[in-house]
């Protein structure tokens, strides 16, 4: 963050501070239900546990806090709050999280009077993308328009940079009092200790894949399928300290281990990625690896006894075995349908024998791969998923969820487009906020 910003937010936090002082501060108990709202938008997490970091900070203070995510918001609840403070993560490209879809459709467009409302806003995002903290930003000059007050100025957030961060926790401390505990400062990596390395994919055409199997020092800790291993890269081999990388985790608790599927990545500039090589390379058997799991609501899976279609490509099969993995549990696990592309048939079909296994138990009840480079010409998941339009149209009436996992290039849109294509926008639009189409894409 320039310097210039930093002056401006100070002046403005200042502002703020003092119209903060300037209002009559009632006693603890006396304010009016909820006139605190923390209201998160995120798509893989990050923004939600910062909510609620900031929920059990402001409720310390005395403050009355509801914390909910963006689609529960209401105009009701928005005329009775005296303030809110947002966490807006942004997906896709410029994207709204999922969970913004019904106050995309609802409040986005005609936004209310917001006079009376006081705002804080923290924007997460990737400035390695084109549409930086886009949707961040998007909600900031809403609540503008709206007529709300700014408390301080937009607090914009880099890959979760800690320095950022801190500077988010001292405007809230500024404007409310509110003071964070250390530990919820940074929740603590663990030690996890690797175990095997297995390359899944010899042969093949594409970067290899390999299949990295971990345990805790200690106690296993607990998690769902769909959430995220946040592994900190050691300063010697990042050059910098706090430098994480997320990947989905592909095993539950219950296999007794914690399974990451991981490809070797090349930089745009050619040179191999620091982090798949330190893990697939550098980082030797027997080592340990710092992690931290992070809950990641929006890529929980439903009910086990509902229909689930599962479609992805390459390293995003790990998002979604686990979702069987945790089905393979269940008293009565509903029906399941893999839909998944690589690229050839021979050196691609990433954990093959797990899969298999699933068919023969029932755990899986129907599996479709496409592979791109085989002979016969390019297949790809949405090739499937409009060769098979009618059976997917079946599940969906029948209660399926559509969970998607692997490349936010390619696959993700084409998918979208397909399933679009397939069901129509607008119920399209319905799952997507009943939580009936999710996605953990990258
Ligand atoms: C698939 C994907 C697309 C993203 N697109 C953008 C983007 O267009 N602009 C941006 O600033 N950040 C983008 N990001 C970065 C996220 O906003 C950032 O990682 C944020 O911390 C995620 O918060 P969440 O865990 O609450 O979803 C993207 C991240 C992912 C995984």
């Amino acid at each position: 963050m320039g310097g210039e910003l930093w002056a401006a937010t100070a002046v403005l936090a200042w502002a703020g501070l003092t119209a903060w002082s300037l209002r009559p501060r009632p006693a603890p108990g006396a304010i009016a239900e909820a006139a605190t709202l923390v209201v998160h938008a995120s798509q893989t997490g990050s923004a939600e546990a910062l909510a609620e970091e900031t929920a059990t900070a402001l409720s310390a203070t005395g403050l009355s806090v509801q914390r909910l995510g963006l689609s529960q918001l209401t105009p009701e609840l928005l005329a009775k709050a005296e303030r809110l403070f947002l966490i807006a993560a942004t997906t896709g490209e410029g994207d709204a999280p999922d969970e913004a879809t019904g106050f995309l459709r609802r409040l986005m467009p005609t936004p209310p009077d917001l006079s009376h409302l006081q705002v804080g806003v923290l924007a997460l995002g990737d400035s390695s993308y084109g549409h930086y903290c886009g949707f961040g930003r998007a909600l900031d000059s809403w609540l503008a328009r709206a007529g709300a007050t700014a408390l301080f100025d937009r607090v914009e957030v880099d890959r979760l940079d800690p320095g950022a961060l801190a500077h988010w926790r001292h405007q809230l401390t500024a404007v409310t009092g509110a003071t964070f505990a250390r530990e919820t400062r940074s929740r603590p990596h663990r030690p996890w200790r690797l175990e095997r390395r297995a390359h899944l994919n010899p042969g093949s055409p594409g970067r290899p894949v390999y299949r990295l199997r971990l345990r805790p020092i200690g106690d296993m800790p607990d998690w769902r399928a769909g959430d995220v291993a946040e592994v900190e890269l050691p300063e010697a081999v990042a050059g910098q300290p706090g430098q994480l990388r997320d990947y989905s985790i592909a095993t539950v608790p219950a296999d007794r281990a914690m399974d990451l599927i991981i490809r070797e990545t090349v930089r745009p500039d050619g040179t191999p990625g620091l982090a798949s090589t330190w893990l697939l390379d550098r980082c030797r058997i027997g080592e340990t690896v710092p992690l931290r799991i992070r809950p990641n609501r929006t890529f929980h899976g439903p009910d086990a006894t509902g229909p689930l279609i599962l479609i992805g490509n390459g390293t995003g099969l790990g998002g979604l075995v686990a979702h069987l993995s945790e089905r393979a549990r269940a008293a009565k696990p509903g029906p399941a349908w893999l839909v998944f592309g690589e690229r050839t048939a021979a050196h691609d079909a990433l954990l093959d024998q797990r899969l298999q296994g699933w068919l023969a138990s029932g755990v899986l009840t129907r599996l479709d791969r496409a592979f791109s480079r085989d002979k016969g010409g390019a297949r790809y998941v949405q090739d499937i998923l409009q060769a098979e339009a009618d059976t997917v149209r079946d599940w969906v009436e029948r209660g399926a969820t559509i969970m998607v996992c692997g490349s936010l290039k390619g696959m993700a849109p084409a998918v979208h487009a397909a399933l679009r294509d397939i069901l129509d926008e607008d119920r399209l639009l319905d799952l997507r906020e009943a939580g009936r189409y999710r996605r953990d894409v990258y």
